[in-house]
């Protein structure tokens, strides 16, 4: 493909993300513009990837040069905007592109052709801009994402907007980390442990890793460093009887089954049938034998209350803003329909109130989320406590030597107790999670 073909790509999959009518992630608008695509080689889609994501993780600054130009933010402006002010263009290397020569654009009309000639050779960043807006930072989000970072908001920020290292997960039922490391090499790709995570590894670069021998063979899973943490977290150890409430495609489904060796039961539970089985393919690969997948009409499914009492250990992973992961999905701050925040927490609490009931007396349930928003995470968790007498808090540094002995534990990550993991600190996505144990039955007489 040529230059400018990229460019009216990356705008034709920009104008099918704003005619949709759902908030369809732009990678899953992306992978279907491909796939009908097939002749589009990796270097083409590598490029076209780059500069829509470049628009939405740079969308900010871009609205606000924008606004100042009387613009308004259209595919195509968008892609004005940020070949100009971040890719740096001149005016006249943009007009060449924007040509209509062959699949190019069409040259630029009056109004655009002023805009180009207004925001050539300006950098990006402007010192009458907002921090919010230099932050990168959705007004919906603000107000909570300052109150929960206070003066690292825009440290997080500026990492919140970085593009994320590609980590993996390796699957001890399968092989050692060792194994992995080894078996990547023969592919080409340069691992190392990661800084915390006894099971993980953090790749150099972004390598393609879809034909490898390490993944076919399920030695490893992609997954972030916080994510496996999680998953350890949990404390999930052979034999046990173990709930994945909000399962999802199984991320973590998976880490669980290799904690417990394949002995004992998982039960991955979601609302959502479709991504459960996603699971069904991915525990064949990954050899999990010991998970079973339970689809449920809502959190207060029937199964719930037929199982009560029954389980040693429940992780919640509940559906959330995904705050902590834009490193990864800038797209989704900038949702078209909004988040309904109450409507949100509703759900976490409900979801949370419910599959509290499978918790047995002295067992855990671990609440989390990856979204760095308290409203999300400490206030669900402290609504929780004060309707639950019976469960308590335990606070991450007491629970950590016994659930991690050999690793460290990532440095102010115990955040009054819960586990607060953060771009900027630790090199993860966001996450937050808190540690819940049913008191143990008493003993009667
Ligand atoms: C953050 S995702 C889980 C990701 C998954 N644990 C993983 O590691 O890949 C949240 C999940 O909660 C599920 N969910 C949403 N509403 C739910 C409900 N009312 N009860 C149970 N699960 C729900 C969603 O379908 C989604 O799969």
């Amino acid at each position: 493909m040529t230059p400018g073909a990229r460019i009216t790509a990356a705008i034709e999959v920009l104008e099918i993300i704003r005619a949709g009518d759902t908030l369809a992630p732009a990678d899953s608008v992306l992978g279907d513009y491909l796939r009908q695509r097939r002749y589009i080689g990796s270097k083409d889609r590598t490029a076209i990837a780059a500069m829509i994501y470049g628009t939405y993780r740079n969308r900010a600054r871009i609205n606000w040069w924008l606004d100042h130009a009387r613009s308004k933010p259209r595919p195509r402006t968008l892609m004005i905007a940020y070949l100009l002010l971040v890719e740096r263009m001149d005016a006249k290397q943009l007009r060449a592109l924007f040509d209509g020569y062959h699949y190019n654009q069409q040259p630029l009309e009056k109004p655009e052709s002023v805009l180009a000639d207004r925001l050539a050779g300006q950098s990006l960043d402007h010192p009458d801009m907002p921090e919010a807006v230099r932050g990168e930072c959705p007004g919906w989000a603000e107000a909570g994402l300052r109150a929960a970072l206070g003066e690292r908001f825009l440290e997080e920020m500026a990492a919140l907007n970085k593009e994320a290292a590609t980590d993996l997960r390796v699957n001890t039922l399968v092989g050692t980390r060792e194994e992995a490391i080894a078996a990547l090499a023969e592919d080409g790709i340069f691992a190392k442990p990661s800084l915390y995570s006894p099971i993980g590894l953090r790749l150099s670069g972004r390598p393609a890793l879809g034909g490898t021998k390490a993944l076919k063979s399920g030695l490893v899973e992609v997954q972030d460093e916080g994510s496996q943490l999680l998953a350890l977290l949990v404390g999930a150890v052979p034999g046990m009887q173990v709930v994945d409430f909000c399962a999802g495609a199984g991320g973590k489904t998976l880490a669980l089954a290799a904690q417990m060796q394949n002995k004992g039961r998982i039960v991955a539970a979601d609302v959502n049938a479709r991504r459960l089985e996603r699971l069904a393919l991915r525990q064949r690969r990954a050899a999990a034998h010991n998970i079973e997948r339970r689809p449920l009409a809502t959190e207060r499914d029937p199964w719930v209350k037929r199982h009560k009492d029954k389980f040693d250990r429940v992780l919640v992973d509940a559906p959330c803003t995904g705050t902590g992961t834009w490193r990864r999905n800038p797209d989704a701050k900038w949702g078209r329909g909004g988040i309904d925040l109450a409507e949100l927490t509703a759900l976490q609490s409900e979801i949370l109130d419910s599959a509290a009931r499978l918790v047995r007396p002295g067992g855990r349930l671990v609440y989390a989320t990856c979204s760095l928003l308290a409203a999300e995470n400490e206030d669900r968790v402290a609504a929780f406590l004060a309707g639950h007498a019976e469960f308590r808090l335990v606070p991450l540094s007491e629970a950590w030597p016994g659930l991690l002995p050999d690793a460290p534990m990532p440095e102010a990550a115990d955040a009054g107790g819960y586990l607060r993991l953060s771009p900027a600190r630790h090199g993860t996505d966001g996450f937050v999670a808190a540690i819940l144990e049913r008191q143990p039955a008493t003993e009667t007489a």
